[in-house]
């Protein structure tokens, strides 16, 4: 039983028993039968050379399998033409891959300028993908050298958004990037996702970002075998094995909270008269934690942020207590880190219910 329901209910990416080995004897990828759903986010990870990359270069035929039929939009690709293939799947690298003597609007213009769009319409187009992946419209003129890692990464996304293709396939594209900007760029990923909706196969080695990227994971172990495809919470609560369990790291019950918002866990009236008080402002917006000589920050959180952000403030608050706003900052109520640590409890028996 998966909890993944795919927008159009269309499965867009199937690959059936398919087998990649190359002329040197090695196999990448072993007998790989997977859907990739339709308008979600498809995370393969796995360590190293365990066929992700050969896995990801088979769905535009930059790699042919050996023996399986892959199928995108229900179609064999095999009777595609790879050129027009490749037109229908954006594909973003690691370090962007982008030409270093062309300005980044006309890196970004490449592909509607081989569409045969004129070079205005190109370009036009080009300065609008600028802006939709969050750049400045004068980075446009700038050659790719100018701009930082993570620019060049944005620029990359533009480029492979550019004839508005229905697959986009993502090979380590945040792997060259500090902790921060990479953030960044996963947040603008889910807010691009959330707006077009593309079908994504996304690669990775880090699994934190998969748990926050993916609709579904494949986690991958060497010699091209597929251990287990399943949505983050699934996977979280029910590693198929020890293999699984060991990639998804030791804190995976914390990661599984990282999953779930806090909007279920009850609130009450904020204490008055105690050792500890919460000082609002006019508007009672939450300022701070405090007592006879003591202030403490206060960080007051929505019902959209996570548990496990709800269990690290109840953690440093002195009162134990949460502080609860609404959408504009203003307090709605307090919440106890018992009623946090109760409802983690039940969000890890229900994720292991639902998978049974
Ligand atoms: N062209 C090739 N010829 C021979 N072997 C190859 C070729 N390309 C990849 N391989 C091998 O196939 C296996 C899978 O490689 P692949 O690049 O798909 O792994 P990966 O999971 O993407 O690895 P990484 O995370 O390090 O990028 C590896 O053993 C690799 O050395």
């Amino acid at each position: 039983m998966t909890l993944y329901s795919p927008g159009k209910g269309h499965l867009m990416i199937q690959f059936d028993t398919v087998h990649k080995r190359f002329p040197n004897g090695t196999t990448a990828v072993h007998d790989l039968t997977l859907d990739m759903p339709e308008g979600g986010v498809t995370v393969l990870v796995g360590s190293s050379g365990c066929g992700k990359t050969t896995t990801l270069r088979m769905i535009n035929r930059m790699v042919e399998p050996t023996s399986g039929t892959i199928k995108v939009g229900g179609k064999d690709i095999t009777r595609q033409d790879a050129a027009e293939l490749r037109r229908s799947i954006g594909y973003v690298i690691q370090q962007a891959g982008l030409f270093p003597h062309r300005t980044v609007l006309d890196n970004i213009a490449t592909v509607p300028l081989l569409l045969g769009h004129g070079r205005r319409k190109a370009r036009a187009r080009a300065a609008e993908l600028l802006e939709t992946v969050g750049l400045a419209p004068d980075a446009g003129r700038r050659y790719p050298h100018q701009l930082s890692g993570g620019q060049q990464q944005r620029v990359g996304v533009a480029r492979a958004l550019a004839a508005d293709p229905p697959v986009l396939l993502m090979d380590e594209p945040f792997g060259a990037v500090d902790p921060v900007v990479r953030t960044q760029l996963q947040d603008e990923l889910l807010r691009l996702q959330k707006e077009l909706g593309k079908t994504i196969v996304f690669v990775t080695h880090d699994i934190d970002e998969a748990v926050r990227l993916g609709d579904r994971i494949a986690v991958f172990r060497v010699g091209g075998h597929l251990v287990q495809c399943a949505t983050p919470a699934e996977l979280l609560a029910r590693p198929a094995d020890d293999f699984v369990a060991d990639f998804l790291g030791a804190e995976r019950g914390l990661k599984l909270l990282s999953l779930k918002t806090l909007a279920n866990v009850p609130q009450g009236p904020a204490p008055e008269g105690g050792t500890w008080s919460l000082v609002l402002d006019a508007a009672d917006k939450p300022l701070r934690w405090a007592a006879k000589d003591t202030e403490i920050p206060v960080r007051p959180l929505t019902d959209n942020d996570s548990l496990l952000s709800a269990l690290n403030e109840s953690i440093a608050s002195p009162t134990g207590l949460i502080a609860r706003v609404d959408a504009d900052g203003v307090l709605t109520g307090v919440s106890s880190r018992d009623d946090i640590h109760a409802h983690a409890g039940q969000a890890h028996s229900e994720a292991r219910v639902v998978t049974a």
